[in-house]
C-alpha cells in the first residue's frame, strides 16, 4: 500500500521523464506495481480509511509519481450514483492517445495533482474525447474511448508518463480565458 509518503512530489526529476515502455510478460515487480497503485485509489476514495491514513482522494496515478519510470498508469473514477460500479477501473500499460477530438474541454475547477503540493489555478485545455491504444496485463493491444471526466483524467495521467504536469498547459497570460467553444466540466 502506499501512503502519501511514496508519493513523489514536483521538483523531483523522474516526473520530467519520459518514462520506459513495460515490457512483457510482466515481471512479478510490474504486477505488485500495477496492484499497488490501483489499491492506492481504492483506499484513498474510502473515507474513514483516507481520514485514518491522510490520504488525499485520488481518481489517478502514474508510476512516476511513485518513483518508477515506466509507462503504467492507473485511473478509478467513481460513479457518484453507485460507489460499487465506477465509472472507468483501468491499469493504463504503455498507453498511447491515438485520437484527440478537436473538441476541447476543460473541468470548471481547474486541475491538481497528488505530485503538486502547491494549488495552481487556470483552466487546462484538453481533448472533450479520446482514443488510447495500450496494452492489458497480457501484453494484447487494446483500444479505449472516453470523454468528459474520465477523458479528462486520463490525458492527466497519460501526461505524467510523458514528463508533462498539469500546470504546464495553463495559459500563462490568461489563465482563466477559455476558446468559447471549450466544454466546461463541473
Ligand atoms: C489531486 C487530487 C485533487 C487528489 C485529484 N482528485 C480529484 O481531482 N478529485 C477527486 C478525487 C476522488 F477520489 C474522486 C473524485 F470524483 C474526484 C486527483 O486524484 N488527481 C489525480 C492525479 O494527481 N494524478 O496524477 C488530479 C485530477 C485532476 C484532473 C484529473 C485528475
Ligand atoms: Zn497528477
Amino acid at each position: 500500500m502506499y501512503f502519501m509518503k511514496d508519493i513523489v512530489r514536483d521538483g523531483d526529476p523522474v516526473l520530467r521523464k519520459v518514462a520506459k515502455k513495460v515490457q512483457f510478460p510482466l515481471s512479478d515487480e510490474d504486477k505488485a506495481l500495477a496492484a499497488n497503485m490501483m489499491e492506492y485509489l481504492v483506499k484513498s476514495q474510502d473515507e474513514e480509511y483516507a481520514e485514518k491514513h491522510q490520504l488525499r482522494a485520488g481518481v489517478g496515478l502514474a508510476a512516476p509519481q511513485v518513483g518508477v519510470s515506466e509507462m503504467m498508469a492507473s485511473v478509478l473514477v467513481p460513479n457518484e450514483d453507485d460507489p460499487d460500479k465506477p465509472l472507468l477501473k483501468i491499469t493504463l500499460i504503455n498507453p498511447v492517445i491515438v485520437r484527440n477530438s478537436v473538441q476541447r474541454a476543460a473541468l470548471s475547477e481547474g486541475e491538481g495533482c497528488l505530485s503538486v503540493d502547491k494549488d495552481v489555478p487556470g483552466f487546462v485545455p484538453r481533448a472533450d474525447r479520446i482514443t488510447i491504444k495500450y496494452d492489458d496485463f497480457e501484453g494484447n493491444s487494446q483500444t479505449l474511448r472516453v470523454r468528459d471526466y474520465p477523458a479528462i483524467v486520463c490525458q492527466h495521467e497519460i501526461d505524467h508518463l510523458n514528463g508533462h504536469l498539469y500546470y504546464d498547459k495553463i495559459s500563462k497570460t490568461s489563465p482563466f480565458d477559455l476558446d468559447p467553444s471549450t466544454v466546461v466540466i463541473s
